[in-house]
């Protein structure tokens, strides 16, 4: 139920200070109670008049009354720093994303990483609300009131002492099964929640092909797998809790018996007698009410685990390298350059050199690591193996943020924003005037699409909102390339792969000016590009086969002349 990672929080150990001081205020509070009613209970026993009690009832009432502002004020203050602490961890898994560029996504999947943050930063608040306060209340309220009743009756409170390390065992035991029950219970939630972000993905693929009965049955297992671990540890975290119930109850029932034999014998009086029987319940309250919050605890303590992990995955540099921006001079060398996908080799062994502003075709059979390379170069993996040179700095990687402050990436399906025309087209740079955003729509030939748009560039585009085809979605895509001047570098993953070759052909004109003083790297399986390269990258099952510029290659008629001959191969 106690994860050690508690104890790193920020300010946790005022925050513990305070706990403790308001836990001691209750126990006080408590023992307050149980003297001041035990007092006028017993002097109405020995025959004392009723209004000669109003004094010890309303000192009992005065300590009720600050037991409960305690507990009030207790439970307030938490709110607000559980809030606190559950919003930072939402944030840095957040930058996590962003500065891992979703690698992390990438290797724990959607759904998981959504639901880390939704649901399991909702779990780790409620986790620290409860668990805090239950760390000081278990070790601060039993030590009081047991000295105490130490001082009332030690039998008594010699009975106490005996039972309670009996439960915390009784609970240590019965917690290890359900840690793991409930450990079980939150991969088998991952599990589904990637499925469900999957089916949702896939859900016009499903009904195309008619599957969607057969995963239909998919879902259900998924579900009913996480059903049975929910119902397994919640069975057991029922079960653990009563007998734990039963284990306290047993024990005050064992103070009570021992009180009653010795008052009837008359080796106890009734005034100490009465005020351990009131306190002995709650002696035992902490360690129940610690036992009963156990599954919702664990649920917090897998959530924080998961998040952590996440937040902790490697993300293979420090990204605060400072690098100049990309000029006609510049260069950037690769030297035998690595990168898989877990234990996967997709590229190997890369030795190539880029400068200034030229335009570097890539190519190869599908699957031969196109995509891989422009990821590479993007910064979005890291390599593996080799080493990487920008002019004289040696760099782990391109993940870094001077690097990808220059780049521009246009890759096959462009993702548009829920958000409008104008935010879209102006992602770069926010701050463009409409001026130079009605230029790029022009540059790119979009003006068509703005007429015949309802509110023009403040229509909502993207998810949710109006449609747009794949060639409207690669225009906007090199808006925002044409608006950011600024940025030098471009990268391309077959950004036309999806077009028809009128409308390649119209784009191509249109993008051509573009790459002009910039450094393109264009991973295409369409040839008509290359002849706009300066040099050609052929690749092979994730080596370089040949490099150079395209007459050579040609008159060479090795890899490139082969890739050409592939019926696949369009040449158009
Ligand atoms: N995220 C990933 N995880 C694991 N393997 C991957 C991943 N992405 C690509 N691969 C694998 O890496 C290899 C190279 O893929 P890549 O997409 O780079 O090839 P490509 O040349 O761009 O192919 P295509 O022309 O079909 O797009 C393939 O074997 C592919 O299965």
């Amino acid at each position: 139920m106690l994860d050690r990672a508690i104890f790193a929080l920020p300010g946790v150990r005022r925050v513990l200070a305070l706990l403790a001081s308001a836990s001691a205020l209750q126990a006080l509070c408590i023992v307050g109670q149980a003297w001041f009613l035990a007092t006028a209970l017993a002097n109405l026993w020995h025959g004392a008049p009723i209004p000669d009690q109003t004094a010890w009832i309303a000192l009992f009432f005065a300590c009720f009354v600050a037991r409960q502002g305690a507990v009030y004020a207790e439970d307030a203050y938490l709110e607000t720093y559980a809030y606190d602490r559950a919003d930072e961890l939402r944030q840095e898994l957040l930058r996590k994303v962003f500065t891992t560029k979703a690698q992390v996504v990438w290797d724990n999947g959607t759904g998981s990483v959504a639901a880390a943050m939704l649901e399991g930063v909702d779990q780790v608040q409620a986790y620290f609300r409860l668990i805090l306060p239950k760390i000081t209340s278990i070790v601060v309220i039993p030590l009081i009131v047991l000295a105490f009743a130490l001082a009332l009756d030690w039998v008594s409170a010699l009975i106490m002492f005996i039972m309670f390390p009996f439960i915390v065992l009784y609970m240590i035991i019965l917690g290890r099964n359900a840690k793991d029950a409930a450990s079980r219970q939150y991969r088998t939630f991952q599990v589904l929640s990637n499925h469900f972000i999957d089916t949702l993905r896939g859900i016009d693929t499903l009904k195309l092909f008619g599957a969607g009965k057969r995963h239909g049955a998919s879902i259900f297992s998924v579900s009913e797998r996480f059903r049975e671990a929910t119902m397994k540890t919640l069975r057991m975290a029922t079960l653990s809790s009563l007998v734990l119930d039963l284990f306290s109850t047993l024990s005050i029932a064992a103070v009570a018996f021992m009180l009653g034999m010795r008052l009837l014998d008359g080796t106890a009086q009734l005034f100490p007698a009465l005020a351990i029987l009131i306190m002995a319940p709650e002696y035992f309250k902490p360690i129940r009410s610690f036992a009963s919050d156990y599954h919702a605890s664990l649920d917090g303590v897998n959530a924080l685990k998961s998040i952590q992990r996440l937040i902790g995955a490697p993300d293979g540099s420090d990204h605060s390298c400072e690098l100049p921006d990309w000029g006609a001079t510049s260069r950037m060398e690769l030297r035998g350059v690595g990168c898989s996908y877990d234990s996967h080799r997709v590229l190997e062994n890369l030795d190539f050199t880029a400068e200034g502003f030229r335009k570097y075709g890539i190519v190869g059979a599908s699957g031969a690591g196109k995509s891989t390379l422009v990821s590479l170069l993007g910064g979005f993996l890291a390599p593996d193996a080799g080493d990487i040179e920008l002019g004289n700095t040696p760099l782990p990687d391109f993940k870094q943020d001077g690097w990808q402050r220059q780049i521009v990436y246009i890759p096959q399906d462009p993702y548009l924003f829920h958000a409008t025309l104008r935010d879209n087209i102006a992602f770069y740079r926010p701050d463009a005037s409409d001026e130079e955003v009605a230029r790029a729509i022009d540059v790119v030939g979009l003006d068509d699409l703005v007429a015949e748009l309802p509110c023009g560039l403040d229509t909502l585009v993207g998810e949710g909102a109006r449609a747009l085809s794949g060639g409207q979605a690669q225009r906007i895509a090199l808006a925002r390339a044409f608006l950011d001047n600024s940025r030098r570098i471009l990268l391309f993953d077959e950004p036309t792969a999806h077009l028809d070759i009128e409308t390649e052909m119209e784009l191509k004109e249109r993008m051509l000016p573009l790459m002009e003083g910039r450094l393109v790297f264009f991973a295409t399986h369409r040839l008509h590009w290359l002849d706009d390269m300066d040099e050609v990258i052929v690749l092979d099952d994730g080596r370089i086969a040949e490099h150079g510029p395209l007459a050579e290659l040609e008159a060479n008629g090795g890899a490139l002349g082969r890739l050409a001959a592939q019926t696949a191969w369009e040449t158009t």
